[in-house]
């Protein structure tokens, strides 16, 4: 970790501004993650993204939660872990509110609970953990897997172009995928085995793909990083408990809770490896977890996450 990557989100978002135009920063930096506050230790946090299920995507919250905690710990601090509990679901409708408690400040260790709260109730409990930078003679990690480079594969947008040009495609396959293409997500990703990441085949519950922010978010900010990986994080957790499981789709799923530790310093708006795995799933629970790379080998971040799958039968005629 570099002393200049420990600027608070902050600070961090008004050199991007300097640096870049408005139009090429990400959108995860100028407002997902962007918090209002409010009072002491109180933030406010607004939707951009809000998936099918008209709940709140988790990452958000997350993200948002770690980005309230990050706020009340000194510059010489790198958030190193998060636990969160998803308690409620969360409604698009209304913002949410980041109540920040200093649970505690120790020498080398920092701890803060974040709820976050909608219609007067929890939907989220966080704890995050910070730490002083400390050398160690301990370092191991395991290697990272070899796949291809970024630039050899097509992007999620590319992929549904693709799709979209099959001749024995159905009209509401089409429209799913239209109306997949018009949303704005406000990641780039890349699968490695894409008829693999979309479950065209039944296969072992792994799955890796490249993701950054879209946009610009610049380098000077390590805790910010840290938010948009938690943000990123949620995406493709759950589905990689499905892939073994073609013959079912999902009629009900929601993350139940998520834990992320960081270890190294990296760029979330440059690609970085997703290597997800689900080694366990039973009584309408799934365990998932992943692996984040850094492009030249690092492992970054490690997180982990438990929901509960309830799903149904595919029909027989169906093309997606
Ligand atoms: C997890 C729950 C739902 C648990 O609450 P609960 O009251 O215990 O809920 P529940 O009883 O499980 O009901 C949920 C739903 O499951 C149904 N159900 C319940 N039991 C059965 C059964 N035996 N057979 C068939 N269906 C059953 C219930 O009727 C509920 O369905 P409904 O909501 O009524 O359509 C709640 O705590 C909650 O909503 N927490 C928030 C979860 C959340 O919002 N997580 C973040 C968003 S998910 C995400 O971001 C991942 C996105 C990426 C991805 O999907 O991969």
């Amino acid at each position: 970790l570099k002393e200049e990557q420990s600027k608070n989100p902050d600070e961090s978002s008004e050199s991007s501004a300097a640096q870049c135009p408005q139009d090429l920063r990400s959108v995860l930096v100028t407002s997902v993650l962007n918090l209002e506050q409010l009072d002491i230790d109180l933030y406010r946090g607004t939707h951009h993204w809000v998936p099918r299920t008209q709940r709140l995507f988790g990452g958000q919250i997350i993200g948002q939660a770690l980005v309230a905690a990050a706020k009340s710990v000194g510059d010489n601090l790198y958030a190193h872990s998060l636990h969160c509990y998803f308690v409620r679901a969360g409604d698009p409708k209304v913002p949410v509110l980041y109540q920040v408690d200093r649970t505690r400040d120790g020498r080398s260790f920092t701890v803060r609970s974040v709820k976050a709260i909608q219609h007067g109730q929890p939907i989220l409990i966080c704890q995050a953990s910070f730490q002083v930078l400390q050398p160690s003679p301990l370092q191991h990690q395991f290697p990272m897997p070899v796949v291809p480079q970024p630039e050899d594969l097509l992007t999620v947008e590319e992929l549904i172009q693709r799709y979209l040009s099959k001749p024995d495609l159905t009209e509401s396959a089409k429209q799913g995928l239209n109306k997949l293409l018009a949303t704005e997500v406000p990641i780039e990703m890349k699968p490695v085995s894409p008829a693999h990441f979309y479950r065209f085949a039944p296969g072992e519950p792994r799955r890796l793909f490249w993701a950054r922010a879209r946009g610009y978010i610049g380098e000077g900010d390590m805790k910010l990083h840290c938010c948009v990986a938690a943000y990123v994080s949620d995406f493709a957790l759950l589905g990689t408990v499905l892939l073994p499981y073609s013959k079912y789709k999902a009629r009900f799923t929601a993350s139940l809770d998520h834990a992320m530790w960081f270890h190294s310093t990296f760029r979330s708006d440059e690609w970085m490896l997703y290597e997800c795995d689900s080694p366990w799933a039973g009584s309408s629970r799934g365990l998932a977890q992943c692996r984040l790379w850094r492009r030249d080998g690092v492992l970054a971040a490690s997180c982990s996450q438990e929901g509960v799958l309830r799903v149904k039968p595919v029909a027989e005629n169906s093309k997606l």
